[in-house]
């Protein structure tokens, strides 16, 4: 039975809680292994750092060689590396045993940066790494992970704990081509040290689990967001940087943080509404749709299929769950709750006639995502006030998908979305000829189309899917 495995290689922090012993709680609270590897020996506690000592590099060496010979390591996950040498045993060693990814804290450039599968530098330590750029807005946290790009990791995850007070802590993640900001609330909270190893190691936990990247560092996310909110009245130390609680879930009621991720309203990009009839007419299964949806970049998925057996409509959910989540898509159920949750489906999106967002969000939990059907403000309102994560807002165009829908048209779109405190997708008639026209109305709060026919009722789903994220992609571009 295989038991995912992190090698931390880090230094030790006297008070727990951050170094190694923030990696072994972070990686044990997400059910992988983590084995360690001390760099050096720090006296510290919530006031600061009191003293270091390096531990020999032949020592480095030796419970290098002694974990790697033995257990088979997924992810090694990096911190304190103090000098050059120990970088230069470090590199030697993984050229000698081959592990599945690296997560290093990048603190220097060194060649163990170009060797990373991610990189996860704060404020602070982008800056250092440019030379001293400042950093003060997520324009520039862009720009950061993008230079820091250049010098070879496969993904960067520029971290915004320390950014200037707002209402979010937001990390921007770039993969060399496309950036992800990954946002949460920011806890308001002294118990913040250890929260970038902690968070390195989480991903690192996450890939060495079989998770995608995105999916990792989202999983990462809640965990810290979720650890800092528990922990936050928590006191030891007279210092002003506590430490929180990595093993919160053993003492409360278990947080949604391992499948369930919190809801990025950048996922309504492109969003992908399935229809059976469709289907049927061009012989495509509801699996080989959503692939092909995927593959050609659709951005969240939802199976809206109202003439099929329930039992057939699970299995094919089932599929449909694995798939998207191998690709860290969220999946979502139209309407049918108890299909939703036998399948462990990312949410529900209901209309106005289903039962509402609030009943959904009470059989659901807080981890799950709900959107609402929305033609006016009021009904805008209510969804909100329900707990809605996103509202469908249209139809904006005339359409024979869906029976008895109004046309809302532009003004309409706009008149919801000026409304409402969530955000929308817009839909109805929506394809290639007219996406980029809803995008271009400018509402900050429209975050993408979701569309059917234009995907389903064609031949080829993934050249109709890439084409038409081609066009939203450069229309972003221009706004
Ligand atoms: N007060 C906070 N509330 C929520 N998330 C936070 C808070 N402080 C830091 N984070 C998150 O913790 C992770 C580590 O970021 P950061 O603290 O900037 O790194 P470091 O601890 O290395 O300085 C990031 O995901 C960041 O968004
Ligand atoms: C041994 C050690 N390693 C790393 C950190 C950084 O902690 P943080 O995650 O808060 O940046 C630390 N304080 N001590
Ligand atoms: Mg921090």
């Amino acid at each position: 039975m295989p038991w995912p495995h992190v090698l931390t290689v880090a230094g030790s922090d006297s008070s727990a809680g951050a170094g190694i012993q923030a990696d072994v709680k972070a990686c044990a609270a997400l059910g992988a292994y983590c084995s360690s590897v001390i760099t050096a020996v720090t006296a510290q506690n919530t006031a600061g750092v009191q003293g270091v000592h390096l531990v020999p590099e032949e020592l480095i060496r030796e419970q290098l060689q002694s974990v790697l010979s033995d257990m088979s390591v997924d992810v090694v996950k990096t911190g304190m590396l103090p000098s050059a040498g120990i970088i230069k045993i470090l590199c030697e060693s993984l050229q000698k045993f081959s592990v599945k990814a690296t997560v290093t804290i990048a603190l220097s450039r060194d060649e163990l940066f170009a060797m990373a599968d991610i990189v996860t530098p704060n404020v602070k330590e982008a800056s250092k790494l440019l030379g001293g750029v400042s950093l003060h807005t997520i324009a520039d946290m862009r720009d950061a992970a993008e230079s820091i790009y250049k010098f070879g990791p496969r993904y960067v995850l520029v971290k915004g704990g320390d950014m200037p007070d707002s209402s979010e802590a937001i990390d921007v993640f770039y993969d060399g081509k496309e950036f992800v900001e990954f946002r949460g609330h920011r806890i308001k909270t002294h118990n913040t040290h250890g929260t970038g190893c902690t968070l390195a190691s989480s991903i690192a936990a996450e890939l060495a689990k079989g998770s995608s990247m995105l999916n990792a560092v989202q999983v990462a996310k809640n965990f810290v967001e979720s650890a800092l909110h528990h922990s936050k009245d928590l006191v030891i130390g007279n210092g002003p940087q506590g430490p929180f609680d990595h093993l919160f879930r053993l003492k409360c009621p278990p947080y949604n943080i391992g499948s369930e991720r919190r809801f990025n309203p950048d996922s309504l990009f492109l969003y992908a509404v399935t229809d059976s009839r469709m289907n049927k007419r061009w012989g495509h299964s509801i699996e080989d749709a959503v692939k092909a949806a995927i593959e050609g970049g659709a951005t969240i998925v939802q199976l809206r299929e109202k003439d099929i057996e329930s039992r057939a409509f699970l299995e094919a959910a089932k599929a449909c769950m694995d798939i998207c989540r191998s690709s860290g898509v969220p999946l979502l159920i139209n309407d049918r709750v108890d299909i939703a949750l036998a399948c462990n489906a990312d949410g529900v999106h209901v209309g106005q006639s289903d039962i509402s967002a609030r009943e959904v969000r009470e059989l659901l939990g807080p981890g799950k995502i709900i959107g609402v059907s929305c033609k006016t403000p009021a009904q805008a309102e209510q969804a909100w006030r329900d707990g809605a994560d996103y509202l469908g807002c249209g139809g904006v165009f005339p359409t024979t998908t869906k029976a008895n829908n109004p046309t809302l048209g532009f003004e309409g779109l706009k008149a919801v979305c000026l409304a409402s405190k969530l955000p929308v997708v817009a839909i109805g008639g929506i394809n290639a000829t007219n996406a980029g026209s809803v995008m271009e109305l400018g509402v900050p709060n429209l975050k993408g189309v979701a569309v059917v026919s234009a995907l389903f009722d064609r031949e080829c789903v993934s050249t109709e899917t890439r084409n038409l994220r081609s066009i939203l992609t450069s229309v972003r571009c221009l706004a």
